[in-house]
């Protein structure tokens, strides 16, 4: 016996599950919700579909790292000119641009969006810190 008691009625047929029933004949049938719950974390196509995520996942944060630290270079070089740190038409054009390979993806263009409005968003903010840390302390800004 295979699956727990109290499935057999079920009259699907989609995992094999073998029981003695009181003819004493042995039957195999298939049960759709056994097989879903059995499909635990544990089941191969899950796990590995889930690690595969899990590889992107890394890829993606390590490219946000990477990112920082091209912008990092970008704030060292627009102190050293006294430029401001936002730039409006920079912003549009690269949401522009990333709309366009969202579509071309199929990938929704507004999720891009967001997710590159918070990316600017944390960019920006980190390169008014880094101002910031640079200057002498009495003209550093409190709160
Ligand atoms: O390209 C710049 O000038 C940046 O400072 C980088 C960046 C970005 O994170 O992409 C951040 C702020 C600007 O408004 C535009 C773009």
């Amino acid at each position: 016996m295979l699956r727990p008691a109290g499935r057999q009625a079920r009259g699907f047929f989609l995992f094999v599950g073998l029981s003695h029933r009181s003819s004493g004949v042995v039957c195999a049938s298939i049960d759709p919700v056994y097989a879903l719950l059995t499909m635990s974390s544990s089941s191969t196509p899950l796990r590995d579909i889930r690690s595969r995520i899990d590889q992107l996942d890394r890829a993606i944060v390590e490219l946000l790292a990477e990112r920082q630290s091209a912008v990092d270079d970008i704030a060292d070089i627009k102190e050293q000119k006294n430029d401001n740190v936002r730039d409006p038409d920079r912003e549009s054009q690269l949401m522009d641009r990333l709309r366009g390979i969202a579509r071309d993806h199929d990938v929704s263009p507004d999720l891009v969006e967001d997710l590159f409005g918070s990316i600017i968003a944390h960019s920006v903010d980190r390169q008014n810190d880094r101002r910031d840390d640079a200057r002498p302390s009495r003209l550093r800004k409190v709160g």
